[in-house]
């Protein structure tokens, strides 16, 4: 799948560079043009291998919105048409799909990303999906309360959202950087594999896997997750089948970016892998497998021939927001926002109290 990737804020810029990163190593040529907007300076000057764009300059000079997510919307609204012209010769007649990057916690990428996907749908005809990052559950409550309703708007506006929770793929007992290296490199590497399993042009044929699977999947709309697991393949397809089986079901039960969440309107297995090593009793018997567990009659198959001694399995459901997950989280982000704003009336009421008298 040709895609054009624009990330929003710190961690969207970190991910869209990475993603463009692994895209080109792998010489997959999926990425075809890779932006990163911010409101932060500094956070655009760490970034090599992708082009950046400051916005906000004239409200916040270069210093980011510090967490203000409606002033990320607002920089965002005000810029768009400057962001829009950063994006010629990087969405291109080639294009299938364009991503919009962001962790949704913070202020540039929370506020902006939504205003954005926003602003693209209405001049591009090629489906327009946000790349969300949700904050881990002991990320403070100000991040809870920009993603829940940062995570609310982009699902109203996007075509789907493809979310990479925090807590989900990274080691017990990481730092928090250390954790953002390790997924970030994960989200890179599957996300990058899923964008390029509609590209295969080695060993055609009709069980490889084509863009057009990965946007039907995803046309359910709302929420989308992404899974994936791998194993040492055998050389021989026959003894492949069990394990076909065993990443398929990793990846959907214990690799996936939003842990819990297997209900779905639609779902796609991807089997990445040395073509003759791929069983198709294996991946057939996987798929069944996956429409039982997902309850849904929309369950697409195929390859993606890829020279690897392993075999791996990409898992994308679409329409996945009736997971347990989404429904925890929301509740976190209201909770969040309703503490905030009480403590917002407390503080009020300690500066009313009268007992203590203003200097002058
Ligand atoms: N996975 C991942 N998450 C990150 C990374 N950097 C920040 N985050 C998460 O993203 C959210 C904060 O968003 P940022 O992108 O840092 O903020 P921003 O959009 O630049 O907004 P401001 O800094 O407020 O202007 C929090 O939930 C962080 O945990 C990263 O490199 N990787």
């Amino acid at each position: 799948m040709k895609v054009a990737l624009i990330g929003v804020g710190q961690a969207g810029g970190k991910v869209t560079e990475r993603l463009a990163q692994f895209d080109a190593d792998m010489g997959f040529d999926a990425v075809q043009g890779a932006l990163a907007v911010n409101s932060a300076k500094p956070d655009l000057q760490s970034l090599e291998f992708v082009d950046t764009q400051l916005i906000g300059a004239d409200r916040v000079n270069g210093h980011g919105v510090g967490g203000d997510n409606e002033l990320g919307a607002e920089i965002m609204q005000s810029d768009a048409q400057q962001v829009l012209s950063g994006l010629d010769g990087r969405v291109t007649s080639k294009s299938e799909a364009i991503f919009v990057v962001a962790g949704l916690g913070g202020g540039t990428g929370s506020g902006g990303a939504p205003v954005l996907v926003h602003e693209l749908q209405q001049v591009y005809d090629v489906p327009v999906y946000a790349l969300g990052i949700l904050p881990g559950r002991n990320e403070g409550a100000l991040y809870q309360a920009n993603a829940g309703r940062s995570l609310k708007t982009l699902a109203r506006e996007a075509d789907a959202t493809l979310l990479i929770d925090n807590d989900a793929w990274h080691e017990q007992g990481e730092s928090v950087e250390g954790a953002f290296e390790t997924i970030n490199g994960k989200i890179a590497q599957r996300v990058g594999l899923l964008f390029a399993s509609g590209e295969a042009v080695e060993g055609v044929g009709e069980s490889v896997v084509d863009s057009s699977e990965v946007i039907n999947t995803l046309r359910s709309g709302g929420i989308a997750s992404l899974g994936y697991a791998s194993e040492v393949a055998s050389d021989d397809s026959g003894e492949n089948i069990r394990t076909v089986m065993t990443v398929a079901r990793q990846a959907l039960l214990t690799g996936t970016s939003l842990p819990d969440a297997t209900t779905a309107d639609s779902a796609l297995l991807v089997i990445a892998g040395e073509p003759e090593t791929v069983p198709r009793k294996g991946v057939e018997k996987a798929r069944r497998w996956l429409e039982d567990e997902t309850e849904s009659m929309q369950v697409r198959g195929g390859d993606f021939p890829l020279e690897s001694d392993r075999l791996g399995a990409l898992v994308l459901l679409g329409g996945a927001e009736r997971s347990e997950r989404i429904e925890e989280f929301m509740q976190r982000a209201r909770e969040a926002k309703r503490a905030a704003e009480s403590e917002q009336t407390d503080h009020a009421e300690e500066f009313a109290d009268e007992r203590l008298e203003n200097l002058f």
